[in-house]
């Protein structure tokens, strides 16, 4: 099956730094793939250069078999991408938000379209025809992963997606990524939280410093240990 996201060999620099040093991975449809790793260790840089707004100074990135720097648009017409920090207008309610946002990238969707999302990811009724500029922070992080999943695309790139959730919203939606790659798609996601990658993917990579130093993978029916894991992140931030 060729994978929905390739990084091979992938290389870049950043303002005469090397952020990533030839990093390698694959994710295919009804992959989660979760790249851990701590601040600085190139993460989010690999998210960017997958959506074609970074280029790799050596090696490639392809998007469903095909390079992006070959067709920009065609790889990101694939890719929903939720970043770090999501701006969404707070003088808008949520459901102006989302519509706003999914006719810029094109989508027409229904109000019970975006009920339906705003119900997987548990925003309350009440709240979504505030003003967003009264939410808190997991209120907003669950508007953005709902235009993520409005998006409607075949991967999903995913920037910490759990900051600012609570532990139940956290659990639920791990269940809920679990159950987008159910339904075949890919799912990318950086993040530094160990017990969080190992819950949801089905492969982790561990990147520090740039380069992919570990890699870990689900036996058949299981999870990613969280010990090993975590001591093979431990024993990379002391070195
Ligand atoms: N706009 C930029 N210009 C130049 N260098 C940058 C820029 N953004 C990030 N970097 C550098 O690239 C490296 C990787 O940053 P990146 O944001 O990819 O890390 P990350 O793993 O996502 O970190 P975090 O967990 O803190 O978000 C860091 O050394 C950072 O200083």
């Amino acid at each position: 099956m060729t994978p929905s996201l390739e990084a091979r060999s992938l290389s870049l620099v950043r303002d005469g730094n090397v952020v990533l040093n030839q990093v390698s991975f694959t994710a295919a449809p009804g992959e989660v793939y979760a790249l851990l790793g701590g601040n600085g260790a190139g993460k989010s840089t690999t998210l960017l250069t997958f959506l074609g707004f970074l280029q790799p100074s050596g090696g490639k990135v392809l998007v469903g078999g095909r390079e992006v720097a070959a067709d920009i648009e065609a790889a990101r017409a694939q890719i929903a991408y939720l970043p770090e920090a999501a701006s969404l207008y707070g003088h808008l309610d949520a459901y102006e938000n989302l519509s706003y946002f999914l006719d810029l990238a094109g989508r027409k969707v229904t109000r019970a379209a975006i009920d339906a999302a705003l119900d997987q990811v548990a925003l309350p009724h009440a709240a979504r025809t505030r003003r967003m500029q009264a939410f808190s922070k997991g209120m907003r992080q669950k508007t953005a992963i709902a235009l993520a999943l409005l998006r409607d695309t075949p991967i999903l790139l995913l920037d910490e997606p759990t900051s600012g959730l609570d532990p139940v919203a956290i659990d639920e939606f791990h269940d809920m990524v679990k159950a987008l790659a159910a339904a075949g798609r890919t799912v990318l996601m950086v993040t530094h939280d160990v017990y969080g990658a190992c819950q949801v993917a089905d492969r982790v990579g561990l990147l520090r410093g740039g380069r992919l130093v570990g890699s870990f993978e689900a036996a058949e029916g299981q999870r990613i240990d969280t010990e090993t894991v975590h001591a093979a992140f431990a024993e990379r931030e002391a070195a």
